[in-house]
């Protein structure tokens, strides 16, 4: 893992300026869980992921429990990230939840006290937070010294953007000499997510296994050929596949999230 996929912006936004919460927003599919585990890894901190639906409990008194042990949990790994993917699903702006007793509210405020006990030890404990909607988060959250940055992890429309993800996906693969990502990444949707590029590469892997497993039945003979049983992946694999693959997400989507993204960050960026 590393950070060659992310832009220089987002690096130095993590190494160059540590603090004690950045915040990923935008829409789903698009590395913001990969660059988390990235930083953890790049620095040599220990990741401890969480999704927060995972903490929801339906019994009084659990839910913050949930929360408080998370913390516990994080600093006996130190140096650690404790990274909240679906931060909106646990900490909804308070009073907007319809559950009764106000769970969810009680939820926040943990989770806020919580932060606000690492500005001692910030030093070797650190929180990413990640959310496709960060305009339902409770603003308390976003305040100075919690998820105080927030960082856009969007999709850009570029072949050349396509062709770099297309490059790490495929890096374990061995694609026949005949493949040329760049290609294959102009075929591509503009609109294309790196989770839908994953799901590109891992059928065209398969499409071109099973071409090599009829292969070899064909002419069992093969069988001791040394490898005979590789599979490689050929052009023509990406390119049936791909027409079986649609966008996770229209260009209206995309949009949405653009102005989203200058909403809470201006137009100038
Ligand atoms: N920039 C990228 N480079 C390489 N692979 C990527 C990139 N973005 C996404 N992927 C691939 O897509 C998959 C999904 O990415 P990830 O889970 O990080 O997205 P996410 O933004 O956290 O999505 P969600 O909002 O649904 O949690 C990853 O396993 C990875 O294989």
């Amino acid at each position: 893992m590393s950070f060659k996929h992310f832009t220089e912006d987002q690096v130095f936004h993590f190494l160059v300026r540590p603090r004690s919460g950045v915040l990923l927003y935008g829409p789903p599919g698009t590395g913001k869980t990969l660059l988390a585990k990235a930083v953890a890894t790049e620095c040599s901190l220990n990741f401890l992921s969480v999704k927060g639906p995972e903490l929801i409990n339906m019994y009084v008194g659990e839910s913050e429990k949930n929360v408080r042990d998370i913390f516990e949990k994080a600093r006996s790994a130190r140096p650690c990230v404790i990274f909240f993917d679906e931060l909106d699903s646990l900490a909804p702006a308070r009073g907007s939840s319809a559950d009764s007793g106000g769970v969810m509210d009680r939820v926040v405020s943990q989770l806020l006290v919580e932060i606000d006990g690492l500005s001692d030890n910030s030093q070797d404990l650190f929180i990413i937070g990640a959310t496709n909607r960060p305009d339902l988060l409770d603003s308390a959250l976003l305040r100075p010294g919690r998820f105080d940055k927030l960082l856009y992890i969007g999709v850009n429309t570029e072949a050349s953007y396509r062709e770099r993800i297309l490059k790490a996906q495929t890096r374990k693969y061995k694609l026949h000499e005949n493949v040329s990502l760049l290609s294959i990444a102009q075929h591509c949707p503009p609109n294309f997510t790196g989770a839908d590029i994953y799901a590109l590469c891992a059928d065209a892997w398969f499409h071109a296994a099973k071409r090599s497993v009829k292969t070899l039945e064909a002419d069992p003979s093969r069988n001791n050929d040394a490898g005979a049983e590789e599979v490689i992946v050929e052009t023509e694999d990406f390119m049936t596949v791909l027409g079986d693959i649609s966008p996770s997400l229209s260009m209206e989507e995309l949009q949405n999230y653009e102005q989203l993204r200058q909403k809470i960050e201006g137009p100038s960026r």
